[in-house]
């Protein structure tokens, strides 16, 4: 069975596995203690501040595999971006040629360097171990997010978005930035990755091209990626589109993978969650598999068991009681997986 709960500083060396398993591309949580050592002491510190309006905090959760009390996943919300450095992205746009005198009108697609997502909610760095890459491990750990935001609305904004890995090849090599970033930042996709993750960005602003870039001049292999989330990816990106996240043009600038975003409060978990009281059974549970989620901030919890909601709460079995660490009566929030 499986427990979401917040990340802690004793999680770090099972973090520093998971980003070295993770490999290119999930930029935000990159294979470097201190940076991850920081990511945690920063999530702490999140948990921790009381949050009128949403800044600069960032909060981390691991999935841990209760049995064996192991991390095998963690993922975060950053509630908001580009509150110090701007937020990059490549916004898809068509520009019109036209020759009245040729009768030729053509709508080219194109690039453009922008910052529309500065100062908005991100879900981020989704990474499971490859043994627990199953459905109910991935839902719960992607939505748990979701549960949080939902029980703690003022701390992030209205729109929602998260970035998906684009389509890199083994061993690293992105057609895309093969084609553009690499010849203006003068190194490998991986090398820029592991940068813009782990320095100020601002050798972002400084290299990348300043001009717009016409879709049609780019290779094909580069034209073939744009928008396409990388394989390894396709089973988080799913549930993000289950949930209502839709993709509005925007991509990576370095690998061109799709940006998806919702409004908050239309997700399906968090327009669908309820609260209420737990009711312990004194049977098993015959009902259908639910997220359940206890605790405030810094001992907020989440599993997914099969439960049965009634008209006085939700009953759960006295196991998944245990595992959230709840008594009878306690206040919790649910919703069906
Ligand atoms: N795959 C990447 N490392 N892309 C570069 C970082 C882009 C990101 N949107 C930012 O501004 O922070």
């Amino acid at each position: 069975m499986y427990l979401v709960r917040p990340a802690d500083f004793a999680d770090l060396p099972a973090l520093e596995r998971l980003a070295q398993q993770a490999g290119i591309g999930i930029t935000n949580f990159p294979a470097n203690r201190e940076r991850l050592n920081d990511k945690i002491a920063s999530s702490r510190r999140s948990f921790m501040t009381d949050v009128v309006q949403p800044g600069d905090e960032s909060y981390l959760f691991v999935l841990v595999e209760t049995k064996t009390e192991q991390i095998v996943g963690c993922c975060g919300i950053d509630a908001i971006v580009g509150a110090d450095t701007p937020f990059y992205s490549y916004r898809i746009d068509e520009v019109v040629h036209a020759s009245p005198q040729l009768q030729i009108h053509n709508r080219i697609p194109a690039l453009f360097l922008c910052h529309d997502y500065s100062g908005t909610s991100r879900l981020i760095a989704l990474v499971v171990d490859k043994a627990h890459q199953n459905l109910t491990a991935m839902s719960l750990l992607s939505k748990a997010r979701l549960l949080f935001i939902a029980r703690h609305p003022e701390r992030f904004t209205k729109r929602l978005f998260v970035e998906l890995r684009g389509e890199n090849d083994k061993h690293g090599h992105s057609a895309f930035w093969d084609a553009l970033g690499r010849h203006f930042f003068s190194m490998d996709f991986k090398k820029a990755d592991y940068l813009s993750g782990v320095s100020n960005k601002h050798f972002i602003a400084e290299l990348m091209p300043r001009y717009p870039i016409y879709v049609p001049t780019l290779p094909e292999a580069a034209q073939e990626v744009i928008g396409v989330v990388h394989e390894d990816s396709s089973q988080s990106a799913d549930i993000l589109l289950d949930e209502g996240f839709e993709f509005r043009g925007y991509v990576d600038i370095f690998d061109a993978g799709p940006t998806v975003e919702a409004r908050t409060e239309s997700l399906h978990t968090i327009a669908q969650q309820k609260m209420g009281k737990a009711l312990i059974l004194t049977e098993t549970c015959k009902g259908a598999m639910h997220l359940i989620s206890a605790g405030h901030l810094e001992d907020f919890r989440v599993t997914a068991a099969p439960a049965e909601p009634q008209t006085a709460g939700l009953g759960i079995e006295k196991t998944t009681q245990e595992r959230l660490g709840i008594s009878s009566g306690s206040r919790i929030q649910w919703v069906t997986l």
